[in-house]
């Protein structure tokens, strides 16, 4: 591990962001094992310092102007220290240079999970990082798992590393991160499965596991998730913009080392704050959205439902609603594999709320009679909203959870019947995925395409729909599932 250097302690006190950037820059480009302690320590510190007073209003124009609060190098130096006596207090270092084991992983992770507070508001902001543990004793589920894996460097176990998906974190271990390992909480009411391997039972089938192709972390990776999980907001409605100005210069950072290629959730929350305030002239924000796509059907089997939620609420935000439904059905032509189980609650809000929310607001402002150009008379946008209502039946069929209710029928059967006969005519159906359907009925391994070749696929499915004359939409003949869903 890098440690804490002289380099690193002779940027302290810590006046200017640009001094907070050296520091991560000389620790990511010095070692190849960045301190994950040292860093979160650093970055929990500025954090809730400039989030828990109101210092909202601050003119805020560049890094290396922008005042921070003194950050004093003793102040790390102690808590950099308490960590490392609470985890070589409880577990003895890896002196001999070999592979964890799952007894050590749970015993770090039991050192953690037994020194927090008994009851505290699990979800509250700002409970992240190890600033967080080490003076109130509080983390939240992510938190928990990016400590462990901060006590096994400290401890000198190279091999453990945390392992991302769209909603839950866990740690790989072991010859090529061969060992997974539960190591904190999911959701509310639910029992941990800490020190159990991942994803063995029917949670294998849901989004929570992504179909077992989670972000595998790098020591940068893990530097590059504690960035993504900084936390601006200084209350429901206002960001601490020094706070965001901090993040979005250590995103740009981590970009420009490589270390986000392929971790897509942090490629759309730079994509985000570009949206806000842009600082790279060179990389428009819908650039970093496709991007993000691009790398979770590159490296991911196209099997993570995110990357087209951001591109399509920077569609929504920015009124291209015809692209908007493009980038809703691509999502729901990746969750539509899945099986939907209560730990899926997440991204079930997420399609709830684009169905009974975003498009039915969209429908409103398109019918309101004044858009000439309005996407009711384009049959694309017909085809993708039936493919993105489509996708959600899919994910309901065979799931011992139901999705649909009344609640969705009626915003969907107002939507489809703001278009037009002759536009709706205009669209084929092209029942082309029955095997992929039937695998999934019968429970089989639910997509044949295992051996990650989305990226040839997704090739030979574009060529085939290049036609321009009509529009193809290739999905399933569940339109008596949908309209027996309206019926209901
Ligand atoms: C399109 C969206 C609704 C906008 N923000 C989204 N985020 C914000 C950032 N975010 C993330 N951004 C970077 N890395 C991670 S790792 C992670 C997690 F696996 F759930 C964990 F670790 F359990 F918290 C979440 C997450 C979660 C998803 S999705």
């Amino acid at each position: 591990m890098a440690g804490f250097r002289d380099l690193d302690k002779a940027l302290f006190p810590i006046k200017h962001i640009s001094a907070v950037v050296k520091l991560f820059r000389s620790q990511l480009e010095d070692t190849n094992e960045p301190d994950l302690a040292l860093l979160s320590i650093v970055i929990g510190l500025i954090e809730n310092q400039l989030t828990s007073r109101s210092n909202a209003g601050q003119l805020i124009d560049s890094p290396e102007t922008t005042v921070l609060p003194r950050f004093e190098l003793e102040t790390v130096e102690n808590l950099y220290r308490k960590f490392k006596i609470v985890i070589t207090g409880s577990v003895e270092p890896n002196k001999t240079k070999t592979y964890a084991t799952r007894d050590l992983v749970k015993r770090v992770s039991d050192v953690i999970w037994n020194s927090l507070t008994r009851s505290y508001y699990k979800d509250r902001a700002h409970l992240q990082s190890l600033y967080s543990y080490l003076t109130g004793s509080k983390l939240d589920c992510f938190g928990v798992a990016f400590a462990v894996v901060a006590g096994c460097q400290v401890l000198g176990y190279d091999d453990v590393h945390l392992a991302l998906s769209e909603d839950h974190a866990w740690v790989v271990f072991g010859p090529h991160g061969s060992e997974t390992a539960e190591v904190t909480w999911h959701g509310k009411g639910n029992e941990d499965k800490r020190g159990q391997e991942i994803g063995k039972l029917d949670s294998a089938r849901s989004w929570l596991y992504v179909n077992n192709k989670p972000v595998v972390c790098t020591r940068q990776m893990e530097v590059a998730a504690l960035v993504s999980a900084i936390n601006p907001s200084l209350n429901a409605s206002v960001d601490a913009t020094e706070v965001a100005l901090l993040q979005q210069e250590l995103l740009w950072l981590l970009y420009d080392l490589g270390h986000l290629k392929k971790y897509p959730m942090a490629i759309g929350n730079l994509g985000d704050l570009e949206e806000i305030s842009p600082k790279r002239p060179g990389i428009a924000c819908s650039a970093l959205f496709e991007e993000a796509i691009d790398a979770a059907r590159r490296f991911y089997n196209n099997q993570h439902v995110y990357p087209y939620t951001y591109q399509g609420g920077y569609y929504f935000r920015n009124k291209k609603y015809k692209e908007a439904f493009e980038s809703w059905a691509n999502a729901s032509d990746v969750i539509r594999l899945y099986n939907y189980s209560r730990d899926d609650e997440e991204i079930y809000k997420e399609f709830l709320e684009i169905a009974n929310e975003h498009i039915p607001y969209i429908m409103k402002i398109e019918s309101s009679g004044f858009e000439a150009n309005t996407i009711l008379k384009k049959s694309e946008c017909f085809a993708n909203l039936l493919k993105f209502y489509d996708g959600i039946c899919q994910w309901e069929e065979g799931s011992a959870t139901p999705v649909l209710h009344i609640g969705w029928a009626k915003p969907l059967v107002n939507t489809i019947s703001k278009f037009d006969a002759d536009v709706r005519a205009q669209v084929h159906i092209v029942c082309d995925n029955m095997e992929e359907k039937l695998s999934k009925k019968n429970g089989s391994i639910f997509n044949n395409n295992n051996n990650n070749n989305y990226e040839k696929e997704y090739q030979a499915t574009m060529s085939k729909s290049n036609n321009k004359d009509q529009t193809t939409s290739h999905f399933y003949p569940t339109i008596e599932a949908l309209t027996a869903a309206c019926s209901e």
